[in-house]
């Protein structure tokens, strides 16, 4: 898997590294909190399941309590044991893991942050699939379904926005910028970041824009616009590596149907996470929920557009996608030879726009890349059709940069690679 090529990805091994302060505070917290959620549902899995149901809410929070303490205390991270069909994927990783280290397995400040930030959220999902009765289980819910909910006012005006610009027809450069962006700032919205805290779209989604343009450092759009213009001909195919639910996965949902009905495109497929991921990422059941969601809406527009989706859904309009490598620890330089169908699958696309900060680590390998390497070289051969990403900068991983940049932004706001502000939309061609 490294190469002596390429940088070294980012670990908790350096003390002051935001990947150690990740593993040292924000998962702890992020674990803790699932514990306390799963101790909470024991009452309710008690009514449901009786006595076997409040078990295995209890032999829950002691495996995550044991993952939290493994986490904590730098032990060697076991092997996966639920039976998954990604159960042997993992588990190839953490022993090929173990013999670079001379027979001494990964450990959480010792192996990659990226490793470990998956395994931790994969070794969540073996604590549920072992139960007998929480299967479905996902102890972010109630955060991704409050995400929603409080992000209403900024919904409802980013749908009347939405309505006035199909109003006007065919899509131009600027109406096409407008929603780019606007999905872009919707990746603001992770519970990842925040370790769990409310980190729901309170202001308009449409106001800042102008102000926020000088926060995109690498703007590509015009790039992703051409190749539009120049097979305006042919039936295009839309692919959205979707990231975080609640606010952001509306933003998404308005750029596909921006995108359909300007005729820009004329399928779209999206792509959610096959089990709970990183807090806020969409799940299946995410996903169906926030469409009903908009459909029962009492705001008659919301209402509308929820209506419209679903039936994108039904006439094959929007197809969507599970596929269990978005929850494995791999980056995407590896999808060729990890999940071969996967990448075939995305050779059909015509444009993939990659959403979030988890994306774009896995793009460029979480490497210790100089902010000026070029992007095509950090993407290490993944290049299964022309795709963008769309990311607010939230882990200090960044390439393709002017020199300079970093040096000038940094003086200003030494946070400026993990606070959200910045953002970067960029393009490669296949
Ligand atoms: O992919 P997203 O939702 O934009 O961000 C995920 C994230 O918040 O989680 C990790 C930090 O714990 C980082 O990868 C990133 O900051
Ligand atoms: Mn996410």
């Amino acid at each position: 898997m490294e190469s002596n090529l390429m940088p070294e990805r980012l670990s908790a091994k350096k003390k002051g590294t935001f990947a150690f302060k990740t593993i040292a505070d924000r998962l702890p917290t992020i674990l803790t909190k699932v514990i306390d959620t799963t101790y909470q549902y024991r009452l309710k899995a008690a009514e449901l399941y009786g006595e076997e149901g409040a078990n295995d809410c209890k032999a829950l929070a002691g495996h995550l309590s044991k993952l939290r303490n493994c986490l904590q205390t730098d032990k060697p991270l076991e092997e996966i044991g639920d039976g998954r069909d990604d159960e042997e994927m993992w588990n190839k990783v953490l022993r090929e893991e173990t013999e670079t280290r001379d027979g001494v397995p990964p450990s959480a400040f010792t192996a990659s942050w990226l490793y470990v930030e998956c395994y931790m959220y994969r070794s969540i999902n073996e604590g549920i699939r072992k139960s007998q009765h929480l299967r479905d289980f996902d102890p972010f819910r109630n955060q991704k379904e409050q995400a929603l909910e409080t992000s209403r006012d900024a919904l409802i005006t980013l749908s009347l926005h939405l309505q006035e610009t199909l109003k006007k027809g065919a899509a131009n450069f600027e109406s096409f910028s407008e929603v780019i962006q606007i999905s872009l700032w919707g990746n603001k919205c992770d519970l990842s970041i925040s370790a769990g805290v409310e980190n729901s779209q309170k202001i308009s989604p449409v106001e800042p824009l102008q102000r926020l343009r000088p926060y995109i450092l690498v703007n590509h759009v015009e790039q992703v616009w051409k190749l539009l213009q120049s097979h305006s001909n042919k039936p295009l195919r839309l692919d959205i590596i979707l990231d975080n639910a609640g606010f952001e996965l509306f933003t998404d949902l308005c750029l596909a149907d921006f995108m359909m009905s300007t005729s820009l495109v004329t399928s779209v497929h999206l792509h959610y996470k096959a089990m709970p991921w990183f807090v806020s990422d969409v799940t299946a059941s995410d996903f169906h929920w926030t469409l009903q969601q908009l459909s029962d809406s009492e705001d008659k527009l919301l209402s509308s557009f929820g209506n419209k989706w679903r039936d994108y859904l039904k006439n094959g309009r929007w197809i969507v996608h599970d596929h269990p490598f978005w929850t494995t620890c791999h980056d995407f330089s590896e999808m060729k030879s990890v999940s071969p169908d996967l990448y075939k699958e995305l050779t059909h696309s015509d444009l993939i726009f990659l959403k979030g900060d988890l994306n774009y680590r896995k793009l460029v390998g979480d490497r210790e890349w100089s902010h000026t390497e070029p992007y095509e070289r950090a993407l290490g051969g993944f290049n299964p059709a022309p795709h963008c990403a769309l990311r607010t900068l939230k882990a200090d991983v960044v390439v393709g940069l002017q020199e300079g940049v970093d040096a000038k932004i940094e003086a200003r706001n030494p946070e400026w690679m993990v606070s959200g502000e910045y953002a970067v939309i960029q393009f490669s061609a296949k």
